[in-house]
């Protein structure tokens, strides 16, 4: 299913084992590529993408200031057209389970649009009272992303460093959802991504979760 050889599973997965997080650049092909990003572009345009919240449940609020991308869940089952993606997610998790003796069994994904001036100040992707997100992933559809567009993400590192990361197209980016924190600059273009999460159990309620 994935072009990845056994070596750069390996080597994508050390680097994230060690650093708590990894960017993986061309990690779609270009015909994965494509027919997400046209997934993505149709389905913003029939229904437009709802605001996103922060927290869990009964901390859900939605809060302009903090975070100002729209999403879209998406479900394995009625959104058809994106099974080859989660083929690759199976893939990335049973890679991730026997590499790096996790328990993964599951994931949650949306599509996010940061229209113009968006951003997500810095968190961490773990809600309080919600400890199941055990890896965060996103992977960037901006094609043609130049500097000054914006939009990039910032890293913390532990050891005090700030990584920029931009979110150039086919792009993918993991991290620990527990001890990352990060922020998306904010954005001058609109901004497009696939993010997810995968988790110890499997959740169907993502979309009520933020
Ligand atoms: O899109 C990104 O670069 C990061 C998104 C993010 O931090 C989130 O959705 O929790
Ligand atoms: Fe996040």
């Amino acid at each position: 299913m994935n072009k990845f050889s056994e070596e750069q599973w390996i080597n994508s997965v050390d680097q994230l084992a060690q650093n708590d997080f990894v960017v993986i650049d061309d990690f779609l092909d270009k015909q994965l590529f494509e027919s997400i990003r046209t997934y993505f572009l149709n389905r913003l345009e029939v229904d437009g993408f709802s605001d996103a919240a922060i927290g869990a449940l009964n901390q859900k609020q939605l809060e302009k200031s903090i975070r100002g991308d729209k999403i879209y869940w998406l479900e394995r089952k009625n959104d058809i057209e994106m099974e080859p993606f989660f083929q690759l997610s199976d893939e990335l998790i049973q890679q991730l389970n026997q590499l790096c003796y996790l328990s993964l069994s599951g994931c949650e994904f949306h599509l996010a649009h940061y229209p113009i001036g968006a951003f997500y100040k810095k968190h961490i992707d773990q809600f309080k009272g919600r400890s199941n997100r055990l890896i965060s992933v996103i992977i960037y559809l901006n094609v043609g992303w130049k500097p000054g567009d914006g939009g990039e993400l910032k890293i913390f590192k532990e050891n005090g460093e700030e990584l920029l990361v931009e979110p150039l197209a086919g792009r993918c980016v993991m991290f620990k959802s527990d001890t990352v924190p990060h922020e998306v600059m904010k954005t001058q273009v609109n901004r497009y991504s696939l993010t997810g999460w995968l988790l110890y159990q499997p959740s169907t309620l993502g979309y009520l979760l933020g």
